[in-house]
């Protein structure tokens, strides 16, 4: 799918499939370096980070397990309500392990906060992230990100991923939405 092909939901196109898939080969070659010989197991957060992890894990140079979680904090809105639910659990045990979350999106960053706190008590050996996009309000929270694609503005992003009610997490590129789709 191309912006084309959205109509008019589309106002700009922020990161070009091109861009992220470079960044995404810098990030696996600095995963694959930093993981050398260490006990990796990426954690994957559902729904959106099914794009990265897909694109990310095939990019390294090792065979690696992955799980997943699911949790949900936005339901069908643009704001995040603050409360994460447990969705669905791991299914590994993860002590003494090198864990490394993949997410699409830090935003108001409580979700990764709250999910580096509860995957940290239960006993990982470490317990890192690697995300696509951070926006600059993720940087109030405490919670430090190891590996970031890129920094973006506040604003509301879809694709890769992201989704508008459920929408739009096909598109293949990080674009902002016309301010019409939120009003109807
Ligand atoms: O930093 P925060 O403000 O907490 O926002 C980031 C989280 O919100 C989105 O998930 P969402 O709850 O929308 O679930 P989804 O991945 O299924 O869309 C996104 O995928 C992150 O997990
Ligand atoms: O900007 C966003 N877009 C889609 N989903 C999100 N979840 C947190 N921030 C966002
Ligand atoms: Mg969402």
């Amino acid at each position: 799918m191309n912006a084309t092909d959205m109509g008019g939901d589309l106002q700009q196109v922020l990161i070009t499939q091109e861009q992220i898939e470079r960044r995404l080969d810098e990030m696996a070659a600095q995963i694959d370096a930093d993981y050398e010989g260490r006990d990796l197991l990426l954690v994957g957060v559902l729904k959106g980070a099914v794009y990265v992890m897909a694109d990310l894990s095939r990019r390294l140079r090792r065979s690696v397990p992955m799980d997943w979680m699911a949790v949900s904090s936005y339901g069908s809105g643009t704001k995040s309500s603050g409360v994460v639910r447990i969705l669905k659990d791991l299914d590994a045990d993860i002590t003494g392990r090198d864990v490394l979350i993949v997410e699409d999106i830090i935003d108001s960053g409580l979700t990764l906060s709250w999910l580096m706190g509860n995957l940290g008590s239960r006993g990982a050996n470490s317990v890192e992230t690697a995300t696509l996009l951070r926006k600059p309000e993720a940087v109030r929270v405490e919670v430090d990100v190891k590996y970031v694609g890129f920094d973006i503005p506040t604003e509301f992003v879809v694709g890769y991923g992201l989704d508008y009610a459920e929408n739009y997490r096909n598109l293949p590129f990080i674009g902002t939405l016309s301010p019409s789709v939120y009003e109807s």
